[in-house]
């Protein structure tokens, strides 16, 4: 198991939050409850947040780091945090320790990218070790979903093949690509694209083997991205500007859009021409989750 620099028993400093692009997003039918079922591809890349973990004796937990707009109460990192103590103290009759956060918020909200989702996912692994909590891979995944449809995945911690809400993960080997990120200047509230009276959902089921994972061509669409790009034209500006230089597609429900890239020489010679308007990334593929070693497989 690599830990992250600076491990102790009271603390974890430097533990990654990656994203995840969705390679493709096919929207297959909707559940009683208003959830959609999916399927896609869940694809780590090596662009995270950073967080740190220190132990504390008195049981609270406390996010040291401001983030504009999510306030401490609602924020995911909290409220994995506190769903861990729960889970612990249900378990074996005993408090479970506290914590003091901190985070160096680098994944823009409402990118598509799952930053809180990967947030709280990480929470999850590093606290998990701390407290000596436990828990099993899966059991955390169970814990995660009540936090959002992509934690499982993230836990997982492998780039996987989803249906369902997103929880049903097969694991998925995929190219090792350069991603080309843009985030069109927009945030997208998911709920807002998922509830569109616009959106199609009843594209056709594919089975996993209906695409070559040797291939290095990307596979399908992203349904919600129409719906995204009529209400958002920002997201259409960057889907048309990137589409010059290869198959560029919408990340989750928006807003960000990427291409991926056999060589990094070529993402480096994108990201160059990239308006400066637009923020914008190199991301790199990864096959697995860096704290996946927290857990048994
Ligand atoms: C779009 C994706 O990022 C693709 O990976 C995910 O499906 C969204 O995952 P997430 O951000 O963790 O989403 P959640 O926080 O669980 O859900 C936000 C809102 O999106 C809608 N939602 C989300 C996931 C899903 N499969 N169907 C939905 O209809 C619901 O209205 C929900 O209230
Ligand atoms: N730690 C956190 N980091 C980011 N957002 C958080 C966090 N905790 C709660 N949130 C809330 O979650 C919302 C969605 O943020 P997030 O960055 O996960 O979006 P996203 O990348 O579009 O997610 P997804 O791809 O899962 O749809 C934010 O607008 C914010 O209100």
């Amino acid at each position: 198991m690599n830990l992250p620099e600076f491990a102790t028993t009271r603390t974890l400093n430097n533990c990654p939050a990656p994203a995840k692009l969705n390679l493709f997003l096919h929207v297959t039918g909707r559940r009683p409850d208003g959830y959609h079922l999916l399927q896609t591809v869940f694809q780590l890349v090596d662009f995270s947040d950073l967080l740190h973990f220190e132990v504390r004796a008195d049981g609270q937990v406390r996010r040291t780091t401001e983030i504009p707009g999510v306030p401490q109460e609602s924020d995911l990192i909290v409220r994995a945090a506190r769903l861990l103590q729960n889970a612990i103290h249900d378990r074996t009759g005993a408090a479970a320790p506290g914590a003091d956060i901190a985070i160096e918020k680098n994944l823009p909200m409402g990118g598509g990218l799952g930053g809180g989702s990967s947030d709280a996912a990480t929470t999850l692994m590093a606290l998990n070790h701390l407290w000596q909590g436990g828990l099993s891979r899966e059991e955390l995944m169970v814990l995660g979903l009540q936090l959002g449809a992509d934690v499982p995945f993230f836990l997982f911690g492998r780039n996987a093949f989803a249906e369902g809400i997103g929880e049903s993960l097969q694991k998925l080997d995929t190219p090792g690509l350069w991603f080309v990120i843009i985030q069109p200047g927009v945030t997208i509230p998911t709920a807002l694209i998922f509830s569109s009276s616009e959106l199609t959902r009843s594209t056709k089921p594919v089975k996993m083997t209906d695409f070559s994972i040797a291939s290095k061509k990307l596979f399908g669409k992203n349904d919600l991205e129409p719906v995204a790009a009529r209400q958002f034209p920002e997201v259409a500006d960057a889907i048309k500007w990137l589409g010059k230089h290869g198959d560029a597609r919408m990340t989750g429900s928006g807003a960000c859009v990427f291409c991926g890239f056999t060589q990094e020489e070529q993402a480096d010679e994108v990201l160059k021409l990239v308006p400066n308007r637009w923020k914008a990334w190199k991301a790199k593929a990864m096959q697995e989750h860096p704290l996946a070693g927290l857990l048994d497989r």
